[in-house]
């Protein structure tokens, strides 16, 4: 496993970087994660990561330490920058600044290495829906160069787990909603990466799918792999995730264990504690009908 660099690559001055905005809080300045012999390397860390859309700063120097183990979710109101974060942290998206470690590898400066660690269920995922369910789940086995065989032997499998044996020989552009969620997290877990990467997995998958998936990843992770999960469900997050980052307008409002975040509070409690945005509906009173 490739260690730290014990400084972080020097960041591009704007000179050279035109067109690129002022390093926000906490960018620039990030130090890159140092691990001594006997701490563990996390399996995501993320330092300074920033983006702006023009003038929206969606990603405001976020920093996180993802344990090796964990089941780690990620929560934040609509627009806090979830999704743009996860897209960066695996990958996806080019940041504006920051740097990105899976498991000890540069994601952005050894992009194979780090992506073969990882599966990676995105938001609004975009499929090659016109293949089957069971075709889809093979060309994403072949296309992480594993051999046929193993790729075989798993996809049987990973339908059954998904509940969408009966459904194989359907195009993907026909699943519902939920039957298209379960397909992508197989796709993302057919090369059994060391870390799993899930935005929002369980929107839109009925309860009993979800219950099974729950426990396809509570096994996951006690066989010593890592999940991230950003969900809107606090109760879900709570009862199934050890480690919790709160995130807002861009930035880490806490982060820790479920019990250290939630200190005493439900994990919904403290979250609008920390997030605030509680409304009255006034200005609404023409939708009453009585
Ligand atoms: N491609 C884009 N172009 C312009 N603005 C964007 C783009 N992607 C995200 N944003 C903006 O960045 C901010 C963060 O968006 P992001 O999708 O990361 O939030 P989120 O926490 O995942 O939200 P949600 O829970 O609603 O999915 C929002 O204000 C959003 O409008």
């Amino acid at each position: 496993m490739t260690s730290h660099p014990s400084q972080p690559p020097a960041q591009q001055p704007d000179d050279q970087n035109p067109g690129q905005p002022p390093a926000p809080d906490g960018g620039a300045e990030a130090p890159a994660p140092a691990y001594g012999a006997q701490a563990p390397v996390p399996a995501l860390a993320v330092r300074g990561l920033a983006k702006r859309f023009g003038e929206k700063i969606a990603v405001n120097g976020v920093n996180l330490d993802v344990p090796a183990g964990s089941f780690y979710g990620l929560v934040g109101p609509n627009g806090a920058g979830k999704t743009t974060s996860l897209s960066m942290a695996t990958g996806l998206l080019r940041p504006d600044y920051g740097q990105v470690w899976v498991h000890g590898v540069d994601v952005w400066a050894e992009p194979l290495k780090a992506k073969r660690l990882m599966g990676v269920l995105p938001d609004g995922v975009r499929l090659f829906d016109r293949l089957t369910g069971e075709q889809l789940v093979t060309y994403a086995g072949l296309l992480r160069g594993m051999d046929r065989e193993t790729v075989a032997a798993r996809v049987p499998d990973l339908l059954r787990a998904m509940d969408l044996a009966n459904d194989a020989g359907t195009l993907v552009v026909d699943y519902s909603a939920g039957m298209t969620k379960k397909i992508a997290l197989a796709t993302a877990l057919i090369h059994a990466p060391k870390l799993l990467v899930l935005d929002e997995p369980f929107e839109a998958v009925d309860p009993v799918s979800a219950a099974n998936i729950r426990d396809i990843l509570h096994d996951y992770v006690a066989s010593g792999g890592t999940v991230i999960v950003s969900s809107h469900v606090m109760d879900l997050v709570q009862r199934m995730c050890d480690h919790v980052a709160v995130i807002a307008g861009g930035n880490v409002l806490a982060a820790g264990t479920v019990d250290e975040v939630r200190a005493g509070a439900s994990l919904e409690e403290r979250f609008v504690q920390l997030v605030g945005g509680r409304t009255q509906a006034e200005g609404l009173e023409w939708l009453r009908t009585s």
